[in-house]
């Protein structure tokens, strides 16, 4: 069977044990307590799980496996997730009604990547991103729960949809761009190499120079991972990488998912 580790270059192997020395500056540095457990795998200089070689793997290849920026991003990071109390953030609860139809995890790829699912479309965006905190832990804790779903031996990444049906040119207000960026630099920053696909599905037609702007922020190998489909193409290129059984039904597959269920569609090109 191939594993993660397997398919490691020999630099990527070299790197690695660098980082691997570099842990207890990191450790110290970034200000977390020296048996400190990211992703529930010890950051130990000694260890030999392979789970931790995933993880460094994943702050290397975000660098080009350059070892003194990785370690710069990863204490930089653990930084972060003192500040942010994300290590905690798994217990924390967010109103059902405001956030249940914003984003869930439903069932997995054909590869058993857990699939996220963002619909970002018709809502009420001062509810939802009115309370920037608010939205960001929510969406951060989605994350987390998401990654609670991989074992870093044989899943280490996972697949994302952001379903824009029901937006409207002017639903793409100061409120959605604030949030869609800050998201964006905490995902960059925190979470690297955890995304295998991301599906951008009811693309509206003015979406391409959203898209062009935002990618302006984005790195070349997250592009590279995108997939957008305006409301037509959504089924075939989702069904290459999901099962028919585990794609809702509202993207082509069987699986019925109550909060993607009736929903109208999105906005129109404007006639000639
Ligand atoms: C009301 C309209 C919109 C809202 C509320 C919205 C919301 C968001 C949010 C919250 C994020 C942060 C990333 C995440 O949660 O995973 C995001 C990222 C993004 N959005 Fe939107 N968005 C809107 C319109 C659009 C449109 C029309 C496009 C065009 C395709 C677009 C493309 C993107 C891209 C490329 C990212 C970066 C994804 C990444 O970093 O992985 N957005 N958006």
């Amino acid at each position: 069977m191939t594993t993660i580790t397997s398919t490691f270059t020999e630099n990527e192997k070299t790197s690695i044990s660098k980082l691997k020395d570099c842990l207890p500056d990191i450790i110290k540095d970034s200000g977390v307590p020296e048996n400190y457990a990211l992703w529930g795998v010890l950051l130990d200089k000694n260890s030999t799980d392979e789970r931790l070689d995933i993880i460094l793997v994943k702050f290397l290849r975000a660098k080009n496996c350059d070892v003194s920026q990785a370690k710069e991003m990863l204490t930089k990071s653990l930084k972060w997730r003192l500040e942010f109390r994300a290590d905690t953030i798994l217990t924390e609860s967010f109103p059902s009604d405001v956030f249940c139809k914003v984003g869930f995890i439903h069932k997995h790829d054909k590869k058993n990547r857990p699939v996220t699912y963002n619909l970002y479309g018709g809502l009420n965006n001062e509810e939802v991103f009115g309370n920037l905190d608010r939205f960001l832990r929510w969406r951060i804790q989605l994350m987390e729960k998401g990654i609670q779903l991989l074992d870093f031996k044989t899943i280490d990444q996972m697949i994302q949809v952001h379903d824009y049906n029901l937006i409207t040119f002017a639903s793409y207000d100061t409120t959605a761009k604030t949030a869609s960026k800050t998201v964006t630099q905490i995902m960059q920053d925190n979470y690297p190499e955890f995304l295998a696909v991301k599906f951008f599905v009811n693309v509206p037609w003015w979406g391409d120079w959203v898209f062009k702007f935002i990618s302006i922020f984005l790195s070349e190998q997250t592009k590279a991972k995108f997939v957008v489909t305006s409301a037509n193409g959504v089924k075939d290129s989702m069904l290459e990488v999901i099962d028919e059984d585990n794609l809702p039904v509202t993207y082509g597959g069987k699986s019925i998912v109550p909060e993607l269920e009736n929903k109208g569609s999105a906005d129109q090109p404007p006639s000639e």
